[in-house]
Formats: structure tokens, sequence, C-alpha cells
């Protein structure tokens, strides 16, 4: 199969670290743009399709674009693609006063992959989830919530675990297993 290059417009260095880890063995290769897109508000789909509409315009040619958010069960799916602002004014300590008084502290990482084939083509969505549960902040503050979200069937937080872990459980590295998978049939076409 032949090497598909791809531009992945991001601002989060921590994804692409984590997108190019995931996708090592593959025979998709990543470079990266660093556009300043806002994002608008709606479900986690209209967030990621707009944003990477805006991205293939701007940059004149195919792309993919990633949103990250973290569901609280408690809180019907909430803060969900707004988690950035909220890890930004209420911390992990915040993440966590947020459920106090709920019954549970469910929650589900959700990351959605957008590819467009260029300007003016709608673009395709790829969705991976990771179950968990929020958890005061444990293991090194690198990257976002990870020190707040315990995946499902393990006793470390993301933050905690090795990378190569959190790669083969993520929902990163689900939504990017259905995309590499998309991506594939386009290359059977070429
Ligand atoms: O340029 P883009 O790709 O939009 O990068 P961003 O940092 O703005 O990312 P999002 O809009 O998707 O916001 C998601 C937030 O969740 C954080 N985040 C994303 N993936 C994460 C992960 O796997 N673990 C922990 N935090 C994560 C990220 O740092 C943001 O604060
Ligand atoms: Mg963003």
């Amino acid at each position: 199969m032949a090497a598909r290059k791809l531009t992945f417009v991001t601002g989060n260095a921590n994804k692409l670290k984590e997108v190019q880890a995931i996708l090592a063995e593959s025979q998709i290769e990543i470079d990266s743009q660093d556009l300043d897109i806002p994002e608008v508000q709606g479900t986690t789909q209209e967030v990621a399709l707009a944003k990477c509409k805006r991205a293939a315009e701007l940059l004149g040619g195919p792309c993919i674009t990633e949103d990250t958010a973290l569901c609280f069960e408690a809180l019907h799916g909430l803060p969900g693609p707004y988690i950035k602002h909220f890890m930004k004014e209420l911390g992990h300590e915040g993440l966590n006063t947020l459920l106090v008084g709920f019954p549970t502290t469910a929650a589900w990482a959700l990351c959605t992959f957008a590819y467009s084939a260029g300007p003016g083509t709608e673009p395709i969505l790829f969705e991976g989830r990771t179950d968990g549960r929020i958890v005061p902040a444990r293991g090194p503050t690198k990257f976002g919530w990870d020190p707040c979200f315990e995946p499902q069937g393990f006793d470390q937080t993301y933050a905690e675990m090795p990378a190569e872990q959190k790669n083969k459980i993520s929902h990163r590295y689900r939504a990017l297993e259905k995309l590499q998978a998309y991506l594939c049939t386009l290359t059977q076409q070429d």
C-alpha cells in the first residue's frame, strides 16, 4: 500500500505526539499545521464538522482535525466539547468538585477525528470512546485532564500509565483505528 501523507491541523502538541506514536507503524504519515480556528458551540459532531471545514478552507487542501470531549455521566455528557474551558478555569480539583453531591463519577473520553478531502467537501467523522471515572489527580500533569481520568479496568489514571498503554486503549487510539480503516479504502481506490 502506498504511504499517504496527511496534514493534521491542531495547536496541541500532545495530541500530535500521540497521533504520530499511534500511527508509527502505519502507512499514514502526519505533518501538522497550527492554524487558529474558532470553535463553534454545539454537539461534538457540530463542533468537529465546523472546525474541519474551516481548516480545509484555510489550508486549501485535504486535512484532518480532532476534537476531544470529556463527558460526565452525572452531567448528561457535559462538559463534553467545552472541557478545555472547564480545565482552564477549574483545574483538576475543580473537575472533581463539580461532581460532589452526584451519585456517580462515571465519565467517558470522546475523540472525534474529522477528515476533509478539501475545501467545499463535507468532512467525515470518526469517533472513539473510552469509559472511565473522574478521580482526584494522580500522576504527571503533562497533558490536560489525564491525571483525573481513570479508564475502566485499570487502577492507574491516563497520566500514571506508560504512554504505550494509554495509546492502546485511548479514545484517540479508537478513533484513529476507524480513520485508518477509512483511509485504507481510499488508498485501494487510488
Ligand atoms: O487545536 P486543537 O486540536 O483544537 O487542540 P485543543 O488543545 O484546543 O483541543 P480541543 O479543542 O479538542 O480541547 C480538548 C481539551 O482536552 C484536552 N485533551 C485532549 N486530549 C486529551 C487527552 O488525551 N488527555 C488529556 N487531556 C486531553 C486538551 O488539552 C484540551 O484542553
Ligand atoms: Mg481546540
